[in-house]
């Protein structure tokens, strides 16, 4: 990886924790956090579910895969990258994650993932007969692909999502990709 890299990557399956450690982070050290999926409705005007339906996977696996490259390409700003749980299915996005940015996967059973989601509606691809096996699924054919890009793996089992959080944090800081801030 580029040695002076300033942007750190979360990824993890829906649920690990993306966006609540990505959303603290950036409050805490004062940068950006930007998320793929996020990036891909703006520019689409519409969620992600619409595009899915409206233009199948494999379209939006490239539309996913111009927005990585992008928001990976180094423009000195220091930033947090949450990217979408399926960009590790490309080679080229697990390539440029890899080598553009401090990647943190943020690791979770499948069990503990479904303690978390199973009173939730929005994950759209959870929204099936048996989301536990879904995301036993989704563990079995992804966890050894996050765990092959990242730089750390910070396992969140048992942890909860402040003291999670305080892992990544200390992580960051005491390897230096962002300078150590108080605490708003
Ligand atoms: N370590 C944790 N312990 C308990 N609950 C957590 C933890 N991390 C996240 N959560 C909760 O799980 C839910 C999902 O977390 P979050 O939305 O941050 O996941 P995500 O990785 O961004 O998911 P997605 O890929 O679907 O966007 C939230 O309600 C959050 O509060
Ligand atoms: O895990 C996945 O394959 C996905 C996760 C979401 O973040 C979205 O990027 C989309 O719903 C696909
Ligand atoms: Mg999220």
């Amino acid at each position: 990886m580029e040695s002076n890299s300033k942007i750190v990557a979360l990824v993890g399956l829906p649920g690990s924790g993306k966006s609540t450690v990505g959303r603290h982070l950036s409050k805490r050290w004062g940068i950006p956090f930007i998320d793929s999926d996020h990036e891909i409705e703006a520019r689409t005007g519409g969620p992600v579910r619409d595009f899915f339906a409206a233009h199948g996977e494999a379209a939006f696996r490239d539309l996913e895969q111009a927005v990585i490259a992008q928001l990976c390409a180094d423009n000195g700003q220091a930033r947090i990258l949450a990217t979408g749980g399926g960009a590790v299915l490309r080679e080229a996005n697990r390539q440029v994650l890899h080598q553009h940015c401090h990647v943190f996967y943020l690791k979770a059973s499948p069990e503990e993932l479904y303690q978390r989601l199973r009173n939730d509606k929005t994950r759209p691809l959870l929204q099936v007969d048996d989301p536990a096996l879904r995301l036993r699924e989704l563990f079995e054919a992804r966890d050894a692909l996050y765990a092959e890009i990242a730089h750390y793996v910070i396992d969140s089992a048992r942890l909860s999502s402040h003291q999670l959080l305080h892992r990544v944090a200390m992580q960051a800081e005491m390897a230096g990709i962002v300078p150590a801030r108080a605490q708003p």
